[in-house]
């Protein structure tokens, strides 16, 4: 497995062993990316000057795309065959968006990976905040941890085990906090990533840490959101279950934007089905599709 990838060095897993390696030419211009399974050749020794190459990609069971930003106007890939979007969100400074976690869980359903929202610094929030929140998405089976300084992320861990999870959240939120915990021996968890340029601290590239229970967690630093602009309409709707059976009075090919273009969700709304509050949020983000919302 990929666990780091900078400036063409990809560190990969072996074996419970780190092997750097490089792109091999039959690769062709696919892209090779954390979380990616790779067929290594060459000197798969891990010595300090061993470079193996990678020769093929597997199939990939999820793939998380980054935004388009102002560096660089291309939805990327950052993470291949995750099992789950961790989307860390404080309940107090930064103060929670809803709007955030609504657009991650459109890009984690849109990916196939489940969705798991971390709420944190509860220790700062006041009481009920969670829950207060969390009631945004009750209609959902969203499965829901929080987490405070003042106690080890127990129930996050259990979450975790066993599992590709990627952390995506704004700065500030906690996600290094988060990870330090989780993986008290960071440094070492990433094979020394730092052995093929920088360590873990300075890089802007997404890498992956060993749990000490099993399982992998990605850190995704400087990455703003996932990117949506590929999600048509109808799959965005996956992100709002609670909205999808309403749409199912819409004429065909409705994008669901307005009600005066026969749109049948305000209705739905307007009966008690959903709130009007999903329905504004689902309609900012079809609105801001290829838009740099963060
Ligand atoms: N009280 C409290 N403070 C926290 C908690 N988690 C993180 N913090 C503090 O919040 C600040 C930001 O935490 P970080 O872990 O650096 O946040 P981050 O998401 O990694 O931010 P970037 O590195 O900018 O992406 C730090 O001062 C932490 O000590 C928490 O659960 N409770
Ligand atoms: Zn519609």
């Amino acid at each position: 497995m990929v666990v780091g990838v900078d400036r063409g060095r990809y560190t990969c897993w072996l074996d419970d062993q780190v092997v750097v390696a490089m792109r091999a030419r039959e690769l062709g211009r696919k892209s090779v990316v954390v979380g990616d399974r790779v067929a290594l050749v060459g000197d798969l020794s891990g010595g300090p000057d061993a470079l193996a190459r990678i020769v093929r990609i597997a199939e990939r069971r999820s793939v998380l795309r980054r935004t388009a930003d102002d560096d660089d106007p291309y939805e990327r890939v950052i993470v291949a065959n995750a099992d789950q979007l961790v989307i860390v969100t404080a309940l107090v400074d930064p103060p929670p968006r809803t709007g955030f976690v609504d657009r991650c869980l459109v890009a984690a359903f849109d990916a196939g990976v489940d969705p798991l929202l971390c709420l944190t610094k509860a220790d700062l929030a006041a009481d009920g905040a969670a829950e207060e929140f969390r009631r945004h998405w009750s209609a959902l089976d969203l499965p829901v941890v929080t987490t405070r300084r003042d106690d080890e992320p127990v129930e996050l861990e259990e979450r975790l085990n066993g599992r590709l999870s990627v952390l995506i959240g704004h700065s500030g939120v906690g996600k290094s906090t988060l990870v330090n915990r989780l993986v008290p021996d960071a440094e070492r968890a990433t094979g020394g990533v730092s052995a093929v340029g920088k360590g873990r601290h300075t890089s802007t590239s997404a890498v992956a840490l060993a749990l000490p229970g099993g399982g992998w967690v990605i850190d995704t630093p400087g990455v703003r959101s996932f990117g949506l602009a590929h999600v048509s309409p109808a799959s965005l709707l996956a992100g709002f279950p609670d909205l999808a059976e309403g749409a199912e009075e819409c004429p065909p090919g409705c994008e669901h934007r307005s009600a005066e273009e026969g749109c049948a969700l305000d209705e739905w709304v307007a009966e008690g089905h959903a709130s009007p509050e999903r329905l504004a949020s689902y309609r900012y983000l079809l609105a801001s599709r290829g838009d740099f919302v963060s």
